[in-house]
């Protein structure tokens, strides 16, 4: 008889186009060889161009997917992307504990604090920002924001080595465990530098700048490739590490589709 892979889980929105939110992470979760498990926050209206709308799903509906799989199936790993409001926010936090997922349950979690989508739309009300750092930082193994998030979150808006680190720092103190600074919004570098923190010595993770504007769907399948790592055993430093070396080549393969922006691609890893 065959054996289950590793599950991860993503609580996260639909896009339409196919390139951002579950998709991404399904995607991203199938080329490392892990089941993708969904908990669905919102049906968002999208293509290549932007998000033209949103509409969320009932809380308890929310609540009642992670329930469902964390009892039947187990979940190794957990990740959080688009959730829309404050309330999913709490009832998810909530939820996560009764199920025993997060930084000291044995289960990693990963909050990936999406506001808005790249196109600039919001897809967080503005309220829930601040559930999403009291309620979701603290439980979480590893937040993994971009540089707009952080200038959100804190204030500190990262233009070199030295903000990003002063970033970290920042972050770190909401309660975390780790803290990935994601650099790819530093534009006037050759490099791309994420920076990850857990208080001790910071880790630079530096990978190639590639010229393309079809990174859609970046930042998903980056948390989405870290939490499979995590649902094998990996620890954060090495997860991160494998991650990085995933989505470098997954932007490199970015697809035009549409008249916009396309999306980052993890089909290398299935001709490989
Ligand atoms: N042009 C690029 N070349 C190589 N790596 C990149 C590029 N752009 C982003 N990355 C990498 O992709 C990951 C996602 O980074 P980014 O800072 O763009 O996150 P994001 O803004 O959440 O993504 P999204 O594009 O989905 O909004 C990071 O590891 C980053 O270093
Ligand atoms: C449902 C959903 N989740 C997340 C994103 C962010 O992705 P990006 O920053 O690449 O637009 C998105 N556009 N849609």
């Amino acid at each position: 008889m065959n054996t289950a892979p590793r599950t991860a889980l993503t609580i996260a929105g639909s896009d339409s186009g196919g390139g951002a939110g579950v998709q991404a992470d399904l995607r991203a979760f199938f080329a490392n060889g892990v089941h993708g498990l969904v908990a669905l926050t919102a049906v968002t209206v999208q293509n290549s161009l932007g998000v033209q709308g949103f509409t969320e799903i009932p809380v308890d509906v929310v609540t009642a997917q992670i329930k469902a799989v964390a009892s039947d199936m187990g979940v190794h790993a957990a990740k959080t992307g688009m959730l829309a409001t404050a309330e999913i926010i709490q009832a998810v936090a909530k939820t996560l504990d009764e199920v025993h997922i997060g930084r000291d349950t044995g289960t990693p979690f990963v909050v990936d604090p999406v506001a808005a989508s790249m196109t600039g739309h919001a897809l967080l009300r503005e309220e829930a920002l601040e559930a999403i750092r009291t309620e979701l930082f603290p439980r979480a193994t590893l937040i993994t924001p971009n540089l707009d998030e952080v200038r959100l979150l804190t204030g500190i808006t990262v233009t070199d080595p030295a903000t990003q680190r002063a970033a970290a720092e920042a972050l770190l103190e909401f309660g975390s465990r780790w803290v990935l600074v994601k650099g790819g919004h530093m534009r006037d570098t050759d490099t791309c530098v994420d920076l990850l923190y857990d208080g001790t010595e910071p880790i630079e993770l530096t990978g190639a700048r590639i010229n393309t504007e079809n990174t859609h769907g970046g930042g998903d399948t980056m948390a989405s490739a870290i939490t499979s790592s995590l649902a094998k055993g990996a620890d954060v430093p090495t997860a991160v590490a494998e991650a990085k070396r995933f989505i470098e080549r997954c932007v490199a393969e970015a697809y035009p589709l549409g008249a916009g922006v396309g999306p980052v691609s993890p089909f290398w890893r299935l001709a490989d």
